[in-house]
């Protein structure tokens, strides 16, 4: 249950979890909450879930958005217990609304990657 999983293994088990990428050997997957509440409360259950397995995620919440990044530490790497996480908290995001972002999706602060900021007003003078 606790090996290490290889490439082909994590690439393949990826297809099952849309949104879901690897980062620097590390799981990791955006969600967009319906609101800073619910977010708050994806976290809760996901954190019961963790206990019960005994595997905990790191999570950042900003506003209704958590970010999720899963890694086995004791092996240093992704194991299957990563990709169960994965799964229970993509169901119960699914579950409460939530949407997973990707790369192209909305930053922090709410700007879409790659736009400018506004600039200068050129309306009518
Ligand atoms: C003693 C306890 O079982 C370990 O510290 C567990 C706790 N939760 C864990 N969570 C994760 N993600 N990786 C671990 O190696 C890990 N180890």
């Amino acid at each position: 249950m606790s090996r290490l999983l290889d490439d082909e293994e994590i690439a393949r088990q990826l297809r099952d979890l849309p949104g879901w990428e690897r980062v620097e050997g590390h799981l990791v997957a955006t969600y967009e909450s319906p609101s800073f509440l619910e977010a708050v409360r994806l976290v809760e259950w996901v954190a019961d879930e963790a206990e019960q397995m005994d595997h905990h995620p790191f999570v950042d919440i900003r506003m209704a958005r958590t970010r999720w990044e899963l890694w086995t530490h004791w092996r240093d790497g992704i194991t299957q217990l990563d990709v169960e996480l994965a799964h229970r908290i993509r169901q119960r995001a699914e579950a409460t609304g939530a949407r997973v972002t990707t790369a192209g999706d909305a930053d922090d602060d709410g700007r879409r990657r790659g736009t400018p900021a506004p600039g200068p007003s050129t309306g009518p003078r």
